[in-house]
């Protein structure tokens, strides 16, 4: 028996709710020990991924824990066949005998800010979560030789220097499973939308290591955008982590939108992490994505900018743990992390907070691991672990066009590609503000279609050429007939490549615009009138040829005949528009 001053909190660990059986058990294992009724109280504990049981004010610590792995290890036997589970379940509560366990407590030396630093608990682990005397949880950040800097989860005016905190054993998690498609929730994994709790059909630490080399494959499959500027020249496999980089209110949260929205259909579960937001912006994105019918296949992990920083710091990784719980199950997971520069912040904060020493920026020496470890947990499965893969489009945030700041290069070496959306193409119209020069893809070339590889041909190449003819040329003013053409030839390609948002181009309409654009058909089209020219011909042409479409939508190739058929109904079509509008011929 503990000393009675101490308050009591104890975690019954991997179970449901008891049920009222298991409840009197635990009432009359409290009156013999105590000799006098003690009432309990039951709460569930989505972080420990347990319930906290409170009763009086005694410390227990009930210990299911030897009994239930036993009953796992039936279970597996077993493998679950639900008639054989339910005699299984009286068993393990009419064998089970309550335990008071030992365990190591501690006090708090100082609290404020979000942080409380404390001594006493000399086998804490780092990450390990700590629990305080008021209820408050605290994740362990910084190991010293006498004391432990804490980040809290919660209200730190409850927390009292020289009050109890204990240990947990267990290090952060979150609930997860199918239930939570549809759903906003915070870092905790609690429901933030208003429509009730979520049945969890497992629990991930949000810590976790990376698969290693032998457990991934190469990024062999696409992850279709569905913008032409992206998917032509910069593509995205599945299992890619490719960087959205650019100034504020360049489109980088849309790109990550039309992602999503282009995923509809294709059995792929978007989750979209947004970190240190206007809870307004992010309200809008949800909005968005539900009248778009992408809500169902997605998840918002919000830590909005009102919320402390720790909560912020762990988002992303939760985000990751629901991730990797699908894409342990062989499906495939697209993962936006909305945005670092933020998360990076928050850790300064805490870490500023925690008295480490400052670095670059004032970023503490860990930052390059804060992200590194994020980013590693998205792959390409090996089939043997299913084959399923998480593809990562983080965000950062650039000042004034600033790729070589401190996070920027980081997050650009953890990367396999950027895509750098820039402010002058954002204003002068050109949206998605994709700057071609400076965007690459590392891997995704292999994972793109042949039909888009094929089709995509040159346009980089004559898109580069165009933009140094365009330096060269932009004094003078009497120009050849050749480099005349070869500047409107560009100026289309760059009309094409702009794309309103919400209106991702399958893979046939793609393909039918690069075959006619980089065959010139387009070049005479006024620029003003590309837009509708466009829209029109690809309208035309699923008319026309129906079956050439749906060849390059289900199979991804494009035989050099399909290419000519595109190219015919091209031209057809232009002679029909310049017929129909002789002043633009
Ligand atoms: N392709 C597009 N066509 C038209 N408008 C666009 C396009 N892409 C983005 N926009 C508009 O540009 C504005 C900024 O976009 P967005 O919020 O995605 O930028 P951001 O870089 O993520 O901004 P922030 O820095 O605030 O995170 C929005 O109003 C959006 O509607």
């Amino acid at each position: 028996m503990r000393n009675a001053d101490e308050k009591a909190v104890a975690v019954l660990r991997g179970s449901r709710r008891p049920d009222a059986e298991q409840e009197k058990r635990f009432a009359e294992f409290l009156l013999r020990t105590y000799g006098c009724e003690i009432p309990l109280t039951f709460e569930e504990d989505k972080m420990l991924n347990g319930f906290t049981l409170t009763v009086g004010t005694d410390v227990y610590d009930w210990s299911l824990k030897s009994r239930l792995r036993q009953f796992e290890e039936k279970l597996k036997a077993l493998k679950s066949g639900s008639d054989s589970v339910i005699p299984l379940m009286k068993e393990a509560v009419e064998d089970f005998t309550p335990s008071a366990e030992a365990e190591e407590t501690g006090t708090v030396l100082t609290v404020g800010d979000e942080i409380a630093v404390v001594s006493g608990l000399e086998h804490a682990a780092y990450g390990e979560i700590l629990l305080f005397s008021s209820g408050v949880k605290g994740m362990v950040q910084d190991l010293r030789r006498n004391e432990i800097g804490c980040v809290l989860f919660g209200d730190d005016a409850e927390i009292t220097e020289g009050s109890l905190v204990r240990r947990s054993g267990k290090t952060a998690g979150i609930p997860v499973g199918d239930g939570f498609l549809g759903r906003v929730v915070d870092a905790l994994g609690t429901p933030i939308d208003g429509k009730g709790d979520i049945s969890a059909e497992g629990y991930r630490p949000i810590e976790c290591p990376a698969p290693g080399i032998v457990d991934r494959q190469p990024v062999n499959a696409p992850m279709e955008t569905g913008l032409l500027a992206i998917d032509s020249m910069f593509p995205i496999g599945r299992g890619q982590r490719e960087l959205i980089i650019g100034d504020r209110q360049t489109g980088k949260t849309a790109v990550a939108l039309d992602t999503i929205l282009n995923q509809k259909g294709k059995n792929v579960v978007c989750i979209y992490v947004a970190i240190g937001q206007k809870s307004s912006s992010v309200a809008q994105l949800v909005e968005t994505l539900k009248r778009r019918g992408a809500m169902d296949y997605t998840i918002v992990v919000n830590a909005s900018a009102s919320d402390s920083a720790s909560l912020q710091y762990i988002a992303p990784y939760a985000g990751c743990a629901l991730g990797e719980h699908f894409m342990y199950q062989g499906r495939d997971v697209l993962i936006v992390y909305d945005d670092l520069s933020k998360h990076a912040i928050a850790y300064r904060a805490l870490s500023l907070l925690l008295e480490r020493s400052p670095g670059r920026e004032a970023y503490p020496g860990d930052v390059f691991y804060l992200h590194s470890r994020l980013l590693e947990r998205s792959a390409h499965l090996s089939d043997a672990l299913g084959g399923g893969s998480m593809t990562a489009l983080p965000i950062v945030e650039t000042q004034a066009g600033d790729v070589s700041a401190y996070i920027p290069t980081n997050i650009i070496s953890i990367t396999d590609g950027q895509i750098f959306l820039e402010s002058d193409l954002f204003f002068s119209g050109q949206r998605p503000a994709v700057n071609v020069g400076l965007s690459v893809s590392r891997v995704g070339g292999d994972a793109q279609t042949k039909a888009m590889k094929k089709a995509a041909g040159g346009i980089r190449l004559d898109l580069a050429q165009y933009r140094e003819m365009e330096v060269f040329t932009q004094f003078s003013s009497d120009l050849d007939e050749t480099t005349k053409r070869q500047l409107t030839y560009g100026q289309s390609l760059m009309r094409l490549l702009r794309q309103p948002q919400y209106h991702p181009m399958s893979q046939h309409d793609q393909v039918i615009t690069l075959v006619s654009a980089l065959h010139h058909v387009m070049q005479d089209v006024p620029l003003d009138d590309m837009g509708r020219f466009h829209t029109e011909l690809i309208k035309y042409a699923e008319e026309n040829m129906s079956d050439v479409c749906r060849r390059v939508d289900t199979t991804g190739q494009l035989s050099d005949s399909d290419r000519e058929e595109i190219l015919k109904v091209a031209k057809e079509f232009l002679e029909k528009y310049k017929a129909e509008n002789p002043q633009n011929a």
